[in-house]
């Protein structure tokens, strides 16, 4: 494709995105279906430059108040994800000197807003909680994500599977908290590759590996997966039962299980029982009341901790969705904690920053149910022997895991754990 013709369509694709009317890969992958000839670079091209306009919306909209053209090409100029080269020869001469200009402008020079691209509301929350490190928290969830995979330990051990992948080029380091997982050095295409069609490899972030260690399921047991969606955690559970036991995967959006189907049977896992619930306190869920050794819910939530992902989400959410969402999670939460037997292991989790949807939670529930005892995230995280547990935890005598993508390097992730007795 011509550099001009390329920008142009970086363009158009900044437009939908920024109209901020759906989530910005359904938006993408929409735009690529609808322009079937674009070659997979020319994609690369067009989804990082939309992305990149998303994450520095505040900044790129400040810069582009000089220049010339339509705003959208302007903030595609600049958020440009191709070759510099090839950027320099879809310009006019004015665009280039304008570029040159905006790339002269220093970090002092910027309005604390526009260095760390965040809504007001989001910046004072987090300000509110990190301190100090509030600009290196910025940096880090404008910054797209590395790739980590999580090996299927049903399968193949990590070591096996590290090795199968530098035999195809795929450079490979074991992830330094979770024992299941490996943090890839770039982004290859996957789905070719044998150990995906076997099911040995699955994407999840270290941090969603890390949620599945704190429910340590076991051999035998009788799980559930609240909220299953498309299964991530779903599959990690599954292989640390072995195979063994039941685990109920269970979702109030049919499709989302749909998703999960085609990933079990790659895994290789028969312990695995997907059902579609009405809502959380649907007739299958009564049935299962005071019968489960270890309960999941991974609460639907405003994903604020996957910015790095999802840069849109700090745009499409506000304050006043977040509070409608803690009363849902709240309810999702009682009346998956009614499935624990005696002993059993309830574990609370979202990928949100927010104390709203987290910390909040979690004490709410505390204060509405009585006869579940705190464990804590450094205790319930100990089958991992890791140096320094509590490096992973916060909150009264580390309480709570809470993962950090600037202290980290995973998504942001909130869990909370107890027992029932
Ligand atoms: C954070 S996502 C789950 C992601 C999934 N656990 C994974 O690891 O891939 C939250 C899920 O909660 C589901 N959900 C929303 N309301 C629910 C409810 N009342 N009961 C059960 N699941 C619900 C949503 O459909 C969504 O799939």
């Amino acid at each position: 494709m011509h550099p001009k013709a390329l920008l142009d369509a970086c363009a158009e694709l900044v437009a939908l995105v920024l109209r901020l009317e759906h989530p910005a890969d359904a938006v993408v992958s929409r735009y690529f279906r609808d322009h079937r000839q674009l070659g997979p670079r020319e994609r690369a091209t067009l989804a990082e430059t939309a992305y990149t306009v998303l994450r520095k919306k505040l900044l790129f909209e400040h810069l582009a108040r000089s220049g010339s053209g339509p705003r959208e090409r302007r903030m595609s100029i600049l958020g440009f994800a191709g070759p510099r080269d090839f950027l320099q020869s879809a310009l006019a001469e004015t665009e280039r000197r304008w570029r040159d200009t905006c790339d002269a402008v220093q970090p002092q020079d910027l309005m604390e807003r526009h260095r760390h691209n965040l809504p007001e509301w989001l910046a004072t929350a987090l300000k509110a909680q990190v301190g100090s490190e509030f600009m290196a928290l910025a940096d880090s969830l404008n910054r797209p994500a590395p790739l980590d995979l999580r090996v299927n330990t049903f399968q193949g051990r990590r070591d096996e599977l590290r090795e199968e992948l530098r035999r195809h080029g795929i450079a490979s380091e074991p992830t330094p908290y979770s024992p299941w997982g490996l943090r890839l050095a770039d982004k290859p295409p996957l789905t070719r590759l044998d150990a995906f069609a076997r099911g040995a490899i699955e994407v999840q972030d270290e941090g969603s590996q890390l949620l599945c260690a704190m429910v340590d399921a076991k051999r035998g047991e009788m799980v559930v997966d609240f909220c299953a969606g498309a299964g991530g955690k779903t599959l990690a559970l599954g292989a640390a039962m072995r195979n063994t036991g039941r685990l109920y995967a269970f979702d109030v959006a049919a499709h989302r299980l749909d998703a999960l189907k085609p990933r079990l049977a790659r895994s290789g896992l028969s312990n695995v029982h997907p059902a579609a619930i009405a809502h959380e306190r649907d007739e299958r869920v009564k049935r299962l009341a005071g019968k489960i050794d270890r309960v999941i819910v991974d609460a639907p939530c405003s994903g604020l901790g996957t910015l790095r992902r999802n840069p849109d989400l700090k745009w499409r959410q506000s304050l006043e969705s977040i509070q409608e969402m803690q009363a849902k999670q709240l309810s999702i939460l009682r009346s998956a904690a009614r499935l624990l037997k005696p002993g059993g292991r309830l574990v609370y989790a979202t990928c949100s920053l927010v104390r709203e949807e987290n910390e909040q939670v979690a004490e709410q529930f505390e204060q509405a149910e009585a006869g579940f005892l705190p464990l804590k995230a450094v205790e319930a995280l100990a089958p991992l022997k890791l140096a320094d547990p509590g490096a992973l935890c916060a909150g009264p005598e580390a309480r709570w895991l809470r993962l950090w993508p600037h202290r980290h390097e995973t998504d942001g992730f909130f869990a909370a754990a107890w027992v029932r007795s």
